[in-house]
């Protein structure tokens, strides 16, 4: 059984669905104490319940304190991963409904699911497009194609968008099974390719997302990037509104993006997007602050050592190292002043 404080470092949810992966992957037995414990309301909320079950179907795992609210978490899986056809909902864990991040609970499981026997098919639903994790844009233009560059084959294709607060959103992934993953060098990102751009509304009406275009274009071709972004007006179950951006470097990817939400103007939503996007392109770092943290699990469990420049050491990042290197699974150098980030896998027998 090993042990994991929740509360330590950046004390999230990602302690968390690390932990889960990690268990699910080797068949070790955890326990996590004071889960979400730096959190305002800390404990499993419905996007972490949600994980946590999804968790436990792929490996048949029996748990202890698997409800809502709940700080500790007994999880003690009871086969090798399965591969199959899955649906995780966020709504079985909170009947009222929830935009938890599913591209989150889609990261718990994806791994574990492509290193296992044969092919897997997820149907999500929940949050699509939520602040504060990875968009299923991301997902799709940045995460899933750096992992491919990994050996890891997945491809994602999204059905409804599902904004806060009222979730509803729909994506189907199909995960290769029998991976094997290989370690990634990106210490230069290479010139900049195109930033592509979506400008998405639904229930809400088109020329929304036209404005938020026009201005997202204006902006990328005064900073002299070269750009297209597409104006669309997409199926989901409440209004919405963002701006999706992903930069394509010749060795390198990044996503960026802006909520739209009532009394902000189209105008300013694109505007968020754009400047984070244009900070990113003057570190001239080959890996953005997210997928810095989100590159560790992979890069762990691959056959080969990894190292990548990052634009910021975030708490989510050394957290995540700390917590794979409680399993004893990589060695994880972080050079704060370079801001790179080194892995060196320790080869265990994975169940
Ligand atoms: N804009 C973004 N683009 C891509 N990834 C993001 C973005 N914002 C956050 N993320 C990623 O989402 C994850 C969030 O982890 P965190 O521990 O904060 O978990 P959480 O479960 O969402 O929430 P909580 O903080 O409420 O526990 C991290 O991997 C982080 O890199």
């Amino acid at each position: 059984m090993i042990d994991i404080d929740g509360s330590y470092g950046e004390g999230g949810g990602q302690v968390l669905r690390t932990s889960l992966s990690l268990a699910a992957i080797t068949g070790e037995s955890i326990r996590i104490a004071g889960i979400r414990a730096k959190r305002r309301r800390p404990g499993l909320a419905a996007q972490h319940l949600t994980a946590v079950r999804a968790a436990a179907r792929i490996c048949d795992a029996k748990m202890q304190g698997d409800t809502l609210g709940s700080m500790m978490l007994e999880f003690i899986p009871g086969s090798a991963v399965k591969p199959g056809q899955y649906t995780f909902d966020v709504t079985e864990a909170q009947q009222s409904g929830s935009a938890g991040a599913m591209t989150l609970v889609l990261q718990t499981v994806l791994l574990p699911l492509a290193l296992a026997s044969a092919e897997s098919q997820i149907i999500l639903k929940g949050g699509t497009h939520v602040p504060f994790s990875p968009t299923m844009t991301y997902i799709e233009q940045v995460y899933l194609p750096m992992l491919r560059r990994m050996g890891v084959k997945a491809t994602a294709k999204l059905r409804a968008w599902g904004w806060y607060p009222q979730g509803g959103g729909e994506m189907h992934i199909k995960v290769n099974g029998n991976g094997k993953i290989n370690g990634i060098t990106l210490l230069e990102r290479g010139n900049l390719q195109q930033v592509r751009g979506l400008a998405v509304v639904t229930e809400l009406a088109s020329h929304i997302s036209q404005r938020m275009a026009n201005r997202a274009q204006n902006l990328l071709h005064q900073a002299g990037l070269n750009a297209a972004i597409q104006a669309l007006r997409e199926k989901g179950i409440a209004p919405g509104a963002g701006v999706f951006l992903t930069a394509e470097y010749k060795n390198s990817l990044t996503g960026f993006g802006g909520f739209g939400r009532l009394r902000l103007p189209a105008e300013k939503v694109a505007d968020i997007a754009c400047r984070q996007l244009l900070e990113f392109h003057h570190t001239g770092a080959p890996v953005d602050e997210h997928l810095g943290d989100q590159l560790l699990l992979p890069a762990t469990l691959a056959l080969e050592e990894s190292q990548y420049g990052v634009s910021k050491i975030s708490t989510h990042l050394t957290t995540n190292a700390a917590i794979i290197e409680k399993f004893g699974l990589a060695r994880i150098t972080v050079d704060e002043a370079k801001k790179i980030v080194a892995i060196a896998p320790i080869r265990v027998n994975l169940s």
